[in-house]
Protein backbone atom coordinates (compact mmCIF):
# COMPACT_ATOMS: atom_id res chain seq x y z
CA UNK A 1 0.00 0.00 0.00
CA UNK A 2 1.43 3.38 -0.65
CA UNK A 3 0.70 6.71 0.57
CA UNK A 4 -2.64 8.84 -0.63
CA UNK A 5 -2.19 11.40 -2.79
CA UNK A 6 -1.63 15.31 -1.53
CA UNK A 7 -3.89 16.90 -3.91
CA UNK A 8 -6.53 15.27 -6.29
CA UNK A 9 -8.57 17.65 -8.71
CA UNK A 10 -11.82 15.65 -10.63
CA UNK A 11 -14.61 17.64 -12.33
CA UNK A 12 -12.62 20.82 -12.16
CA UNK A 13 -12.96 20.84 -7.83
CA UNK A 14 -9.78 20.47 -5.83
CA UNK A 15 -9.01 18.40 -2.79
CA UNK A 16 -5.93 18.91 -0.67
CA UNK A 17 -4.93 16.20 1.76
CA UNK A 18 -5.22 17.28 5.24
CA UNK A 19 -0.98 16.86 6.32
CA UNK A 20 -1.64 18.78 9.58
CA UNK A 21 -3.45 15.73 11.08
CA UNK A 22 -1.28 12.57 9.13
CA UNK A 23 -0.84 10.02 9.85
CA UNK A 24 -3.22 9.14 12.45
CA UNK A 25 -6.58 10.57 10.29
CA UNK A 26 -6.97 10.40 6.31
CA UNK A 27 -9.17 13.76 5.73
CA UNK A 28 -8.99 15.86 2.34
CA UNK A 29 -10.59 19.29 2.36
CA UNK A 30 -12.33 20.00 -0.91
CA UNK A 31 -11.90 23.85 -2.37
CA UNK A 32 -13.41 25.96 -4.88
CA UNK A 33 -12.30 29.19 -3.47
CA UNK A 34 -8.69 29.83 -4.51
CA UNK A 35 -8.39 32.25 -1.22
CA UNK A 36 -9.02 29.21 0.54
CA UNK A 37 -6.24 27.37 -1.15
CA UNK A 38 -4.03 30.32 -0.14
CA UNK A 39 -5.10 29.61 3.21
CA UNK A 40 -4.40 25.89 2.90
CA UNK A 41 -0.81 26.40 1.55
CA UNK A 42 -0.29 28.95 4.84
CA UNK A 43 -1.08 26.50 7.05
CA UNK A 44 -0.26 23.50 5.86
CA UNK A 45 -2.86 22.00 4.86
CA UNK A 46 -0.67 21.16 1.72
CA UNK A 47 3.07 21.50 1.89
CA UNK A 48 6.42 20.70 0.28
CA UNK A 49 7.87 23.20 -2.55
CA UNK A 50 6.69 21.06 -5.86
CA UNK A 51 3.46 20.34 -4.02
CA UNK A 52 2.81 24.12 -3.12
CA UNK A 53 3.33 24.94 -6.85
CA UNK A 54 0.66 21.90 -8.02
CA UNK A 55 -2.04 23.52 -5.51
CA UNK A 56 -1.21 27.28 -6.56
CA UNK A 57 -2.03 26.34 -10.19
CA UNK A 58 -5.27 24.72 -9.10
CA UNK A 59 -5.85 27.97 -7.24
CA UNK A 60 -5.32 29.68 -10.37
CA UNK A 61 -7.92 27.54 -12.12
CA UNK A 62 -10.48 27.71 -9.54
CA UNK A 63 -10.00 31.66 -9.60
CA UNK A 64 -10.49 31.53 -13.44
CA UNK A 65 -13.59 29.31 -13.23
CA UNK A 66 -15.34 32.02 -11.30
CA UNK A 67 -15.42 34.41 -14.06
CA UNK A 68 -16.73 31.48 -16.73
CA UNK A 69 -19.23 33.74 -17.24
CA UNK A 70 -18.31 37.41 -17.12
CA UNK A 71 -17.67 39.10 -20.37
CA UNK A 72 -13.51 39.38 -20.74
CA UNK A 73 -12.45 41.17 -24.18
CA UNK A 74 -8.96 40.41 -23.16
CA UNK A 75 -5.92 39.01 -21.65
CA UNK A 76 -5.80 42.70 -19.61
CA UNK A 77 -9.43 42.00 -18.13
CA UNK A 78 -7.93 38.42 -16.87
CA UNK A 79 -4.99 39.63 -15.61
CA UNK A 80 -7.13 42.13 -13.70
CA UNK A 81 -10.10 39.54 -12.64
CA UNK A 82 -7.03 36.80 -11.68
CA UNK A 83 -5.19 39.43 -9.42
CA UNK A 84 -6.83 39.10 -6.23
CA UNK A 85 -6.48 35.25 -6.11
CA UNK A 86 -2.74 35.62 -7.42
CA UNK A 87 -1.60 37.86 -4.75
CA UNK A 88 -3.05 35.90 -2.09
CA UNK A 89 -1.29 32.51 -3.79
CA UNK A 90 2.28 34.24 -4.01
CA UNK A 91 1.95 35.44 -0.21
CA UNK A 92 0.90 32.49 1.09
CA UNK A 93 4.50 30.73 1.57
CA UNK A 94 8.02 32.78 0.71
CA UNK A 95 10.81 30.19 0.36
CA UNK A 96 9.59 27.34 -2.10
CA UNK A 97 10.47 28.69 -5.50
CA UNK A 98 7.90 26.05 -6.91
CA UNK A 99 4.94 28.20 -6.02
CA UNK A 100 6.13 31.50 -8.47
CA UNK A 101 6.92 29.20 -11.21
CA UNK A 102 3.39 28.14 -10.97
CA UNK A 103 2.05 31.11 -11.04
CA UNK A 104 4.25 32.82 -13.27
CA UNK A 105 3.55 30.02 -15.82
CA UNK A 106 -0.17 30.62 -15.55
CA UNK A 107 0.48 34.08 -16.23
CA UNK A 108 2.10 33.09 -19.52
CA UNK A 109 -0.76 30.99 -19.86
CA UNK A 110 -3.05 34.30 -20.01
CA UNK A 111 -1.19 36.28 -22.06
CA UNK A 112 -1.42 33.39 -24.42
CA UNK A 113 -5.42 32.34 -24.41
CA UNK A 114 -6.51 35.97 -23.57
CA UNK A 115 -9.97 35.84 -23.82
CA UNK A 116 -10.32 32.57 -25.27
CA UNK A 117 -11.02 29.95 -23.39
CA UNK A 118 -9.01 30.73 -20.57
CA UNK A 119 -10.63 28.51 -17.79
CA UNK A 120 -9.89 25.37 -20.19
CA UNK A 121 -6.06 26.32 -20.53
CA UNK A 122 -5.89 26.96 -17.07
CA UNK A 123 -7.50 23.59 -15.57
CA UNK A 124 -4.68 21.30 -18.24
CA UNK A 125 -1.87 23.35 -17.41
CA UNK A 126 -2.55 22.88 -14.07
CA UNK A 127 -3.31 19.27 -14.42
CA UNK A 128 -0.18 19.04 -16.95
CA UNK A 129 2.53 20.50 -13.94
CA UNK A 130 0.68 17.94 -11.50
CA UNK A 131 1.03 15.02 -13.92
CA UNK A 132 4.85 15.94 -15.27
CA UNK A 133 5.94 16.45 -11.45
CA UNK A 134 4.81 12.75 -10.71
CA UNK A 135 7.44 11.72 -14.13
CA UNK A 136 9.83 14.19 -12.82
CA UNK A 137 10.35 12.85 -10.13
CA UNK A 138 10.49 9.27 -11.47
CA UNK A 139 13.48 10.55 -13.26
CA UNK A 140 14.93 12.47 -10.27
CA UNK A 141 14.54 9.03 -8.54
CA UNK A 142 16.51 7.12 -10.96
CA UNK A 143 19.61 9.51 -11.42
CA UNK A 144 19.89 9.74 -7.73
CA UNK A 145 19.47 6.25 -7.01
CA UNK A 146 22.67 5.74 -9.29
CA UNK A 147 24.70 7.40 -6.71
CA UNK A 148 23.74 4.65 -3.95
CA UNK A 149 25.68 1.28 -3.22
CA UNK A 150 24.40 -1.71 -2.14
CA UNK A 151 23.60 -2.49 0.88
CA UNK A 152 23.20 1.76 2.09
CA UNK A 153 21.86 2.71 5.36
CA UNK A 154 20.58 6.43 3.91
CA UNK A 155 19.43 9.18 6.29
CA UNK A 156 16.86 11.78 5.41
CA UNK A 157 15.52 15.10 7.03
CA UNK A 158 11.66 16.16 6.69
CA UNK A 159 9.25 14.71 3.95
CA UNK A 160 10.42 15.07 0.27
CA UNK A 161 8.24 12.41 -0.85
CA UNK A 162 4.73 11.90 -2.75
CA UNK A 163 3.10 14.08 0.24
CA UNK A 164 5.22 17.02 -1.22
CA UNK A 165 5.76 16.12 -4.53
CA UNK A 166 2.61 15.76 -7.10
CA UNK A 167 3.73 11.86 -6.35
CA UNK A 168 6.65 9.58 -5.93
CA UNK A 169 8.99 12.09 -4.29
CA UNK A 170 11.95 14.15 -4.88
CA UNK A 171 14.61 12.90 -1.66
CA UNK A 172 11.99 9.42 -1.28
CA UNK A 173 11.66 9.30 -4.78
CA UNK A 174 15.80 8.52 -4.90
CA UNK A 175 15.03 6.08 -1.77
CA UNK A 176 12.30 4.45 -3.39
CA UNK A 177 14.18 3.67 -6.74
CA UNK A 178 17.30 2.81 -4.49
CA UNK A 179 14.89 0.45 -2.66
CA UNK A 180 13.94 -0.67 -5.92
CA UNK A 181 17.35 -1.63 -6.99
CA UNK A 182 17.91 -3.18 -4.10
CA UNK A 183 21.03 -0.89 -2.18
CA UNK A 184 18.72 0.42 0.56
CA UNK A 185 19.20 -1.64 3.85
CA UNK A 186 17.62 1.05 5.96
CA UNK A 187 16.15 4.74 6.25
CA UNK A 188 17.16 7.10 9.09
CA UNK A 189 14.03 9.29 8.89
CA UNK A 190 14.66 12.40 10.92
CA UNK A 191 11.66 13.78 13.23
CA UNK A 192 11.76 17.62 11.78
CA UNK A 193 11.26 19.57 14.68
CA UNK A 194 8.48 21.76 14.90
CA UNK A 195 6.42 20.27 12.42
CA UNK A 196 7.63 16.72 12.28
CA UNK A 197 7.36 15.78 8.85
CA UNK A 198 10.09 13.01 9.36
CA UNK A 199 8.22 11.34 12.01
CA UNK A 200 4.70 11.83 10.83
CA UNK A 201 5.19 12.20 6.94
CA UNK A 202 8.49 10.34 5.89
CA UNK A 203 7.99 7.24 8.34
CA UNK A 204 4.02 6.88 7.07
CA UNK A 205 5.05 7.02 3.70
CA UNK A 206 8.24 5.06 3.64
CA UNK A 207 6.39 1.95 5.86
CA UNK A 208 3.30 2.15 3.46
CA UNK A 209 5.81 1.19 0.60
CA UNK A 210 8.12 -1.90 2.92
CA UNK A 211 10.89 0.67 2.64
CA UNK A 212 12.79 -0.55 6.43
CA UNK A 213 12.77 3.31 8.50
CA UNK A 214 14.10 4.01 11.86
CA UNK A 215 12.88 7.11 13.18
CA UNK A 216 15.21 9.71 15.38
CA UNK A 217 15.55 13.11 16.76
CA UNK A 218 17.36 15.45 15.15
CA UNK A 219 19.80 15.50 18.44
CA UNK A 220 20.88 11.85 17.55
CA UNK A 221 21.84 12.69 14.16
CA UNK A 222 25.88 12.98 14.75
CA UNK A 223 25.65 9.87 17.13
CA UNK A 224 24.11 7.85 14.52
CA UNK A 225 26.53 9.14 11.48
CA UNK A 226 29.49 7.76 13.66
CA UNK A 227 27.77 4.64 14.77
CA UNK A 228 25.25 3.61 11.58
CA UNK A 229 27.56 4.92 8.78
CA UNK A 230 25.25 6.00 6.37
CA UNK A 231 26.47 6.53 2.81
CA UNK A 232 24.47 9.61 1.68
CA UNK A 233 22.24 12.31 3.44
CA UNK A 234 19.23 12.68 0.86
CA UNK A 235 17.18 15.96 1.01
CA UNK A 236 14.82 17.79 -0.83
CA UNK A 237 14.82 21.61 -1.62
CA UNK A 238 12.43 24.79 -1.68
CA UNK A 239 15.30 26.85 -3.38
CA UNK A 240 18.30 25.88 -5.37
CA UNK A 241 20.56 28.80 -5.96
CA UNK A 242 22.58 29.26 -8.94
CA UNK A 243 25.70 29.72 -7.12
CA UNK A 244 24.68 25.89 -5.78
CA UNK A 245 23.36 26.97 -2.34
CA UNK A 246 20.66 24.96 -1.36
CA UNK A 247 17.23 26.25 0.93
CA UNK A 248 15.55 23.13 3.04
CA UNK A 249 13.43 22.48 6.16
CA UNK A 250 15.75 23.85 9.12
CA UNK A 251 17.99 21.76 10.16
CA UNK A 252 19.47 20.66 7.03
CA UNK A 253 22.56 22.61 7.45
CA UNK A 254 23.05 21.10 10.79
CA UNK A 255 23.03 17.30 9.12
CA UNK A 256 25.60 18.74 6.00
CA UNK A 257 27.78 20.13 8.71
CA UNK A 258 28.21 17.08 10.91
CA UNK A 259 28.32 15.04 7.49
CA UNK A 260 31.28 16.78 6.42
CA UNK A 261 32.83 16.05 9.64
CA UNK A 262 31.29 12.07 9.16
CA UNK A 263 32.82 11.83 5.78
CA UNK A 264 29.05 11.07 4.40
CA UNK A 265 28.09 12.21 1.32
CA UNK A 266 25.39 15.08 1.08
CA UNK A 267 22.40 14.94 -2.06
CA UNK A 268 19.86 17.45 -2.57
CA UNK A 269 16.87 15.96 -5.09
CA UNK A 270 14.92 18.84 -6.67
CA UNK A 271 13.25 19.25 -10.23
CA UNK A 272 14.77 22.57 -12.39
CA UNK A 273 11.64 23.90 -11.59
CA UNK A 274 12.96 24.30 -7.20
CA UNK A 275 16.11 26.16 -8.97
CA UNK A 276 16.09 30.37 -8.55
CA UNK A 277 19.05 30.93 -11.01
CA UNK A 278 18.15 34.49 -9.94
CA UNK A 279 19.57 34.46 -6.39
CA UNK A 280 22.79 33.11 -4.83
CA UNK A 281 21.66 31.01 -0.97
CA UNK A 282 22.07 34.25 1.05
CA UNK A 283 19.17 36.05 -0.87
CA UNK A 284 16.91 33.31 -0.35
CA UNK A 285 13.97 34.61 2.05
CA UNK A 286 13.17 32.36 5.00
CA UNK A 287 10.10 32.09 5.79
CA UNK A 288 9.67 32.73 10.10
CA UNK A 289 6.68 31.11 11.00
CA UNK A 290 4.52 31.29 14.25
CA UNK A 291 5.93 31.53 17.62
CA UNK A 292 3.25 28.46 18.34
CA UNK A 293 4.54 26.06 16.63
CA UNK A 294 7.70 26.17 19.28
CA UNK A 295 5.77 26.87 22.38
CA UNK A 296 2.80 24.60 21.76
CA UNK A 297 2.76 20.87 20.88
CA UNK A 298 -0.67 19.55 19.94
CA UNK A 299 -2.53 22.81 21.72
CA UNK A 300 -0.60 21.85 24.82
CA UNK A 301 2.02 24.63 25.79
CA UNK A 302 5.32 23.68 26.50
CA UNK A 303 7.40 26.78 27.09
CA UNK A 304 6.83 29.46 29.37
CA UNK A 305 4.48 32.69 28.36
CA UNK A 306 6.27 35.17 26.82
CA UNK A 307 9.70 33.06 25.96
CA UNK A 308 11.15 35.02 23.07
CA UNK A 309 10.95 32.02 19.98
CA UNK A 310 13.18 31.88 16.63
CA UNK A 311 11.18 29.39 14.32
CA UNK A 312 12.60 29.74 10.60
CA UNK A 313 10.72 27.35 8.69
CA UNK A 314 14.02 27.03 5.96
CA UNK A 315 18.20 26.96 6.41
CA UNK A 316 20.78 27.40 3.50
CA UNK A 317 23.16 24.86 3.07
CA UNK A 318 26.31 26.18 0.79
CA UNK A 319 27.31 24.59 -2.02
CA UNK A 320 30.49 23.47 -0.81
CA UNK A 321 28.68 21.31 1.45
CA UNK A 322 26.62 19.30 -1.26
CA UNK A 323 28.10 16.60 -2.83
CA UNK A 324 25.66 15.93 -5.73
CA UNK A 325 22.31 18.06 -6.82
CA UNK A 326 20.36 15.99 -8.80
CA UNK A 327 17.77 17.13 -10.66
CA UNK A 328 15.63 15.43 -13.77
CA UNK A 329 18.23 15.98 -16.36
CA UNK A 330 20.82 14.66 -14.13
CA UNK A 331 23.35 15.06 -11.64
CA UNK A 332 25.39 18.47 -10.65
CA UNK A 333 28.62 17.02 -8.77
CA UNK A 334 30.28 19.16 -6.27
CA UNK A 335 27.94 22.00 -7.48
CA UNK A 336 29.27 25.07 -7.75
CA UNK A 337 27.99 28.54 -9.59
CA UNK A 338 29.43 27.60 -12.97
CA UNK A 339 27.93 23.91 -13.12
CA UNK A 340 24.89 25.25 -12.26
CA UNK A 341 24.16 27.17 -14.61
CA UNK A 342 25.54 25.11 -17.34
CA UNK A 343 22.74 22.50 -16.19
CA UNK A 344 20.24 24.84 -16.30
CA UNK A 345 20.87 26.18 -20.00
CA UNK A 346 21.58 22.13 -20.87
CA UNK A 347 18.11 21.67 -19.56
CA UNK A 348 16.05 24.60 -21.12
CA UNK A 349 17.49 23.25 -24.92
CA UNK A 350 15.85 19.67 -24.15
C1 LIG B 1 10.22 18.22 -2.08
S1 LIG B 1 9.54 19.23 -0.85
C2 LIG B 1 10.84 20.19 -0.31
C3 LIG B 1 10.71 20.65 1.09
O1 LIG B 1 9.39 21.01 1.58
C4 LIG B 1 9.45 20.86 3.01
O2 LIG B 1 9.10 22.05 3.66
P1 LIG B 1 7.59 22.23 4.24
O3 LIG B 1 7.16 20.91 4.81
O4 LIG B 1 7.74 23.32 5.26
O5 LIG B 1 6.79 22.66 3.04
C5 LIG B 1 10.87 20.53 3.30
O6 LIG B 1 11.71 21.65 3.30
C6 LIG B 1 11.15 19.66 2.12
O7 LIG B 1 12.40 19.25 2.07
Amino acid sequence: MTSPSAIKWSANQLALLDQRILPNRIDYISYSEPLAVADAIRSMVVRGAPAIGIAAAYGMALAAQQFANKPMANAADWKQALQPARAALADSRPTAVNLFWALERCDRAIEEHGSRDLVTALCQLAEQIHAEDIEINQRIGDFGASLIPANSIVYTHCNAGALATGGYGTALGVIRSAHRDGHIRGVIAGETRPWLQGARLTSWELMSDGIPVTLAIEGAAAHLMREQRPSWIIVGADRVAANGDAANKIGTYNLAIIAKYHGVKVMVAAPTSTFDATIDGPQIPIEQRPSEEISHSFGQRIAPENVAIANPAFDVTPADLIDAIVTEHGIIHQPDRAKVLAHLQAAAQQ
